[in-house]
């Protein structure tokens, strides 16, 4: 503003200095009318700003405004009980992030903020390096998964590590019944007090369990878990949401045949940072060599995903223990080369983005389907796109004028 003025005086001057025209005197006044402009533009600015400000800070203490004295007590006892590590409260902010019930939900969203806040300063007292490290865990129906995590989880906690294990079970919401629940998994690792594992809910859309097991990621580091590993137990499209929300994706193989791999896809290949083939001992130590020379290779004639670290392959034996220790040097040497690059933490703050918007997705999705002028609709225009008779484009014109109140 200060700028525009003095700019403003010093035309006004020389304009005077030289010739005292008409001219001059038009421009004068030009200048200074949109001096005024400017003035009166700021002037709206600021106040539009303050309002955003006084908007946006109404919108997040919105809630907190609301809370009962009850509701206040709960979340306070539960954030308290969660920070000092009690295993019981970070058991019940989980089944709270996963509720579905409205007010349970939004409860669930006071506590989280607080619990980001938390996570915040903490970070920055320890130079910026995130509470703990995510490592996600895939890999085919008895790939050597749970044997796997039970044999590496109790070697985390001799160490001094805590360890969460989340298991995203997406399948159960369709089948209705549960992976998890068929057999008993990681039965030492369960009784371990350093340890913490916690099934997936069993209903519920992807989207659903990607947000729930996202929150409660949040919530075991908040309680001193310094490593998480979330294992995807379904198959389809569960690894690639679970790759969305670790700091390390590790894909593992069986030592099985070019048919009973089959079925993993490509693309999930290309998200691994690290491939682990499983089993490597008796007679399965030759196929497992043979398996990691291929996958060597295969991973050569791959993009690669991070500019800082080229994918590799390894072997273990978690009846044995052999090559453990190894793969966990590899994944360390892994979070100090991202972590000093910056890739780890500009890959938390693209998943950040990524997570808001597929919940936006999934609930407009959700909203437009279940809107009264188009719930009706849709069966009938299903059928006339399927029978050939409506173009899909003029169907899905139909369906959104309707959603946007437009006959
Ligand atoms: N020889 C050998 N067998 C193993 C090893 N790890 C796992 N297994 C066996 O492989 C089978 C499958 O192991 P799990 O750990 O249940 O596999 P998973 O990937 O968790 O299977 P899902 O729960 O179906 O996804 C079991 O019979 C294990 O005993 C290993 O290191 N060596």
């Amino acid at each position: 503003m200060h700028r525009v003025t003095s700019c403003c005086l010093r035309t006004l001057a020389r304009h005077c200095s030289y010739q005292f025209t008409r001219k001059a005197m038009v421009a004068a006044t030009q200048k200074l009318d949109t001096l005024s402009r400017t003035r009166a533009l700021n002037a709206h600015l600021s106040r539009t700003v303050s309002k955003r400000r006084l908007c946006i800070s109404h919108l997040e203490e919105k809630d907190t405004e609301a809370l009962s004295t009850r509701e206040q007590r709960l979340l306070d006892n539960l954030y308290d009980g969660l920070i000092s590590g009690h295993r019981a409260s970070l058991a019940e902010a989980i089944t709270l992030v996963e509720s579905t019930h409205s007010r349970k939900r939004e409860l669930a969203q006071i506590l989280l903020q607080k619990v980001l806040s938390h996570h915040r300063e903490k970070e920055l007292l320890n130079c910026g390096k995130p509470l703990a490290f995510r490592v996600g865990l895939s890999g085919p129906p008895g790939a050597g998964k749970s044997t796997f995590i039970e044999c590496f989880g109790k070697m985390l906690t001799a160490q001094g590590h805590k360890v969460a294990v989340l298991a995203v079970d997406p399948s159960s919401s369709t089948s209705g019944g549960s992976l998890l629940g068929d057999k008993t998994r990681m039965t030492e690792l369960s009784r371990d007090m350093n340890a913490y594992i916690r099934p997936s809910p069993t209903r519920g859309t992807l989207g659903g369990v990607t947000r729930t097991t996202n929150e409660a990621i949040l919530l075991c580091e908040s309680g001193g878990y310094d490593i998480v590993l979330v294992e995807t137990v379904g198959v389809g499209q569960s690894e690639f949401a679970v790759a969305d929300m670790v700091d390390m994706f590790v894909l593992l193989l069986p030592p099985a045949g070019g048919d009973e791999l089959q079925g993993i896809k490509r693309g999930i290949i290309e998200m691994a940072d690290l491939v682990v083939v499983t089993k490597a001992d008796g007679d399965l130590l030759i196929p497992a060599r043979r398996i990691q020379a291929e996958y060597v290779s295969a991973l050569k004639l791959l993009r690669k995903r991070s500019k800082n670290w080229r994918p590799q392959v390894v072997r273990i034996s978690s009846k044995s223990g052999e090559g453990i220790p190894e793969l966990w040097q590899k994944m360390r040497d892994y979070e100090n080369n991202m972590f000093a690059s910056g890739e780890l933490v500009a890959r938390r703050r693209s998943q950040q983005k990524v997570w808001m918007w597929n919940l936006i997705q999934e609930n407009v999705l959700l909203h437009f389907r279940n809107h009264p002028m188009v719930r009706d609709q849709i069966p009938m225009l299903e059928e006339r796109v399927l029978s050939g008779v409506l173009p899909p484009g003029l169907a899905a014109d139909m369906l959104l004028k309707a959603f946007s109140g437009r006959s």
